[in-house]
């Protein structure tokens, strides 16, 4: 199993604007390498806020729609079933376009009428998250639990803010940081991924450009 943590930043660490106005950092090439890693990839993880601030795709579409067999499943950590009912990663389920839609919850969450209207759209319902008074608790238990019942090897977490930064102060969680760094800068109301407390080691694996960006990737955990 391998998880890895990719996203795309300013040079002063910014991954959107103020209020979080999604910003489109990485050229047209580190986003075509991007859409490779899903490619790659079994499932692709955001958090409930980058689901409805951005409503992504989570599939790969560049250079062209890949066949529905090779897509990626697009997973959800959403405890609290924000999911919208007519999200694009339920729409293009829908159209045939992408995979059935996992939406993590905790375990033993009750079930709502919303989730039944989710489970209607399609949408697959895991109950795998703990939480403990800081927050979701990340260890890679919950992907191994997710490995069992889904049976994906390669996950590919893509943010948001939430997600990296609570994934950047946790041990033995993520194998590698693919972080794309587009020549830019947003400044002080931009959402900044800079965590405080203890971060794992993390060890330059390679860097190459793509366009105007610099892509690093870096092999990550007690090396
Ligand atoms: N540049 C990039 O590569 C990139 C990638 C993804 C998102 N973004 C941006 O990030 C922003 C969204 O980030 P965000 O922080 O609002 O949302 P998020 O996507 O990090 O989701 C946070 C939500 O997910 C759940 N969650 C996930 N992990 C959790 C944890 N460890 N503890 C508690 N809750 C957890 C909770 O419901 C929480 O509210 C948007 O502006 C989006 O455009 C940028
Ligand atoms: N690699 C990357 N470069 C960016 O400039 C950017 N803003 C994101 N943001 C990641 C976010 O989670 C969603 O991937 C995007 O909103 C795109 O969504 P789709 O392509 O439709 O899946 N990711």
């Amino acid at each position: 199993m391998e998880i890895i943590l990719t996203y795309a930043q300013s040079l002063d660490a910014c991954i959107a604007g103020k209020e979080g106005k999604q910003i489109r950092l990485s050229c047209d090439e580190s986003m075509a390498m991007t859409h490779s890693l899903r490619l790659l990839s079994d499932a692709i993880i955001v958090g409930s806020g980058t689901l409805l601030n951005d409503n992504p795709g989570l599939n790969a579409r560049i250079p062209s729609l890949a066949a529905l067999e090779d897509q990626p499943t697009p997973v959800i950590i959403d405890p609290h079933f924000k999911c919208p009912v007519n999200a694009k990663i339920i729409e293009n389920y829908k159209r045939g376009i992408g995979r059935a839609p996992i939406l993590l919850t905790f375990e033993g969450a009750k079930s709502t009428q919303k989730l039944l209207d989710l489970e209607k759209s399609g949408v697959r319902i895991f109950g795998v998250l703990t939480c403990s008074d800081e927050g979701l608790r990340w260890d890679r238990s919950i992907f191994d639990k997710i490995t069992k019942e889904f049976g994906f090897k390669r996950y590919m977490i893509e943010g948001g803010a939430t997600v990296i930064r609570s994934l950047l102060s946790s041990k033995n969680v993520v194998d590698k940081l693919i972080v794309t760094v587009s020549p830019t800068l947003i400044g002080s109301d931009g959402v900044s991924i800079i965590t405080d407390g203890d971060r794992p080691v993390v060890r330059h694996r390679a860097s190459k450009q793509f366009g105007a960006d610099t892509v690093f990737i870096c092999d990550v955990g007690e090396l």
